[in-house]
């Protein structure tokens, strides 16, 4: 999949999906991490007919495979994230809306799937409220708030090509404010746990933090009364040399010790991927990249055969381990590699 959309990107375009920060050494990690854990399989479990369906606050899922937000889904397909929308749906899973976003948040609720919201939190506390609210009355259902980004990271691919902005037709259609500008987005260096707290009290969406590696963060948003937290490293796009995520994930699932759900993304690719993260602890993982490889390729059905190979790699998988649902997937049926 990722071949057929090389094949049909801009180059620039391409390096800005692809690339990582630095060396991208952390985005090639996070794939290789998978590949030092093994299953250490249970037999004769009769594992029957699996389920993978998967509750998140309240509401249930098809998979424990959602779509991780992702910036500028026009530059990647005319239709952009309401075909991504619609590809999710199809599949009974939940897209997380980039507030990067190329499409009006009300027009990608139009695919009928559940969405949640990534908030990048504006040092302008009235737009930020203001955004807020229109995801709320677009439907969404959760608010995912990133965490990793107090500055841009240094992505080198795009500095070379001279990638700075979205091309002639293509805006940040979320960040349109009551003037009807759209506005650039900041990412704020001062953003601090105040305002989490402030961000509660503005909306009674369950809330998310995304790109929590270090177990003290982790309780430290147990103690903050977050809904949930991200185990990312923003798919090795922010700060280079940062711990692969599979890695940082069993001493957050620790510190957390099953007070809230942990999702992880970052070097997804394989339904066995899946298996191990769910395994060590998470609830359920996202994916970026292979979605938008899916995107570029095919539009809405590239996205569904994405998130559909995944499921069925994960199903194949839990009945060859001896597991009937993702619950099953106990901490002894995965092993480190010496
Ligand atoms: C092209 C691209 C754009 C992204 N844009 C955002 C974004 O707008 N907001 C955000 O929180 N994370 C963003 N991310 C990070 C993803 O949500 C996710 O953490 C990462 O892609 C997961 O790794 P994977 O691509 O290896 O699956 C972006 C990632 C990529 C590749
Ligand atoms: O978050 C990102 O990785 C990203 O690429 C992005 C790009 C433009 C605006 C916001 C985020």
């Amino acid at each position: 999949m990722a071949a057929r959309a090389r094949a049909r990107l801009d180059p620039a375009h391409w390096d800005f999906f692809a690339g990582g920060a630095g060396n991208e050494r952390t985005l090639r990690d996070n794939e290789d991490a998978f590949e030092r854990w093994r299953i250490v399989p249970r037999v004769l479990r009769s594992p029957g007919e699996r389920d993978l369906r998967t509750s998140l606050f309240g509401d249930e899922l098809a998979t424990p495979v959602l779509v991780a937000p992702t910036a500028f889904h026009g530059l990647a397909h005319p239709a952009g994230e309401v075909a991504t929308a619609r590809g999710a749906a199809d599949v009974g899973t939940v897209m997380v809306v980039s507030m990067a976003a190329t499409a009006p948040v009300e027009r990608i609720a139009m695919a009928g799937g559940p969405l949640w919201f990534q908030l990048y939190p504006q040092p302008d506390l009235t737009f930020t409220e203001s955004v807020v609210k229109r995801a709320e009355a677009a439907g969404c259902r959760a608010l995912v708030v990133t965490v990793d980004s107090p500055v841009f990271g240094r992505r080198e691919r795009d500095l070379r090509n001279g990638f700075l902005d979205l091309p002639p037709g293509l805006l940040c259609e979320n960040m349109r404010d009551d003037t009807g500008r759209v506005r650039n987005i900041a990412m704020d260096p001062d953003l601090g746990w105040q305002r989490i707290e402030w961000l509660r009290g503005v909306t009674g969406l369950p809330i998310l933090l995304k790109g929590v590696l270090h177990p003290a963060d982790a309780r430290l948003a147990v103690a903050h009364g977050v809904d949930g937290v991200v185990v990312s490293n923003h798919g090795g796009r922010q700060l280079d040399g940062v711990v692969a995520t599979v890695d940082a994930l069993p001493a957050v699932v620790e510190a957390v010790g099953g007070r809230l759900p942990i999702l992880l993304d970052g070097g997804v690719r394989r339904g066995t991927d899946v298996l191990v993260a769910l395994a060590l602890g998470a609830t359920a993982v996202l994916v970026g990249r292979p979605v938008l490889w899916g995107l570029a390729a095919d539009g809405a059905d590239g996205v569904r055969n994405v998130l559909q190979r995944l499921t069925t790699e994960l199903d194949q998988g839990l009945a060859l381990a001896g597991a009937a649902r993702p619950a099953d997937l106990t901490g002894d049926l995965v092993v480190a590699r010496p």
